[in-house]
């Protein structure tokens, strides 16, 4: 696979974006982060025992609206985590318009892979977006899943929310790459080529044919 995968990282201010991307390359949590407008962090992780190059940007809340830097970053991200709080609804709201928004604006034949993650789920007491049930946390098909974690309570839930994502984003890439490389070394005059062709002019064939009537 070439090149880094990049992943944005959006949401309401204050949901945990920043927390839940230290735990992830840290494994701490920090109770109070300073917030600048964007951060990219460049690391290898290791997932399912493969060394994955990754780029995570991180993206202030208070910038979500600003879109167009989220519409720079657009044309080169592999795929997206997108928080809210359980503690706080209307950051729910905001996060499926941020994914209405990628599925809207990203190019027709793009894929943008999306965790939606509900962090803070150890504030259990002051929830107030309902429990994800656990058979409804897998790959949808429309290209998203939702699942929960807490960057205070623990690594786990927060490792597994990228593993997926870089996992779901690494299959899409290398699908793409064997792809190319099928067509790219299929020999002339092959009988995929031959079939092409034919269609090709088949086609053609009957465009004429149709405009003349
Ligand atoms: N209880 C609890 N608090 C959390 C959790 N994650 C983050 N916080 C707290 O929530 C507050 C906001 O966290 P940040 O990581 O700065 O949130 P953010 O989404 O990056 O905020 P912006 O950069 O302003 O967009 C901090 O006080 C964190 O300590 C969590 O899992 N549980």
């Amino acid at each position: 696979m070439k090149g880094p995968i990049n992943i944005l990282v959006l949401g309401k201010e204050g949901v945990g974006k920043t927390a839940v991307v230290v735990r992830f390359l840290t494994g701490r949590y920090l109770s109070e982060y300073a917030s600048p407008e964007e951060v990219t962090y460049e690391r290898n992780v290791l997932v399912d025992e493969k060394q994955v190059s990754i780029k995570i940007t991180d993206v202030a809340g208070k910038n979500l609206d600003r879109k167009s830097t989220t519409r720079d970053w657009l044309h080169k991200v592999d795929g997206a985590v997108i928080v809210y709080s359980v503690t706080d609804r209307n950051s729910f709201d905001i996060a499926e318009v941020v994914m209405d928004w990628l599925k809207k604006e990203k190019k027709p034949n793009q894929v943008i892979p999306m965790v939606l993650v509900g962090n803070k789920c150890d504030l259990e007491h002051s929830r107030t977006v309902p429990k994800q049930p656990q058979d409804g946390q897998e790959w949808r098909t429309d290209g998203y899943m939702v699942t929960e974690c807490s960057a205070s309570a623990n690594t786990e839930s927060i490792r597994r929310v990228f593993h997926e994502l870089i996992r779901k984003i690494s299959e899409k890439k290398d699908a793409t790459t064997k792809g190319h490389r099928k067509l790219s070394h299929a020999p002339v005059g092959s009988p995929k080529l031959i079939r092409a062709s034919l269609r090709r002019r088949f086609s053609v064939f009957t465009r004429e044919r149709t405009s003349t009537m």
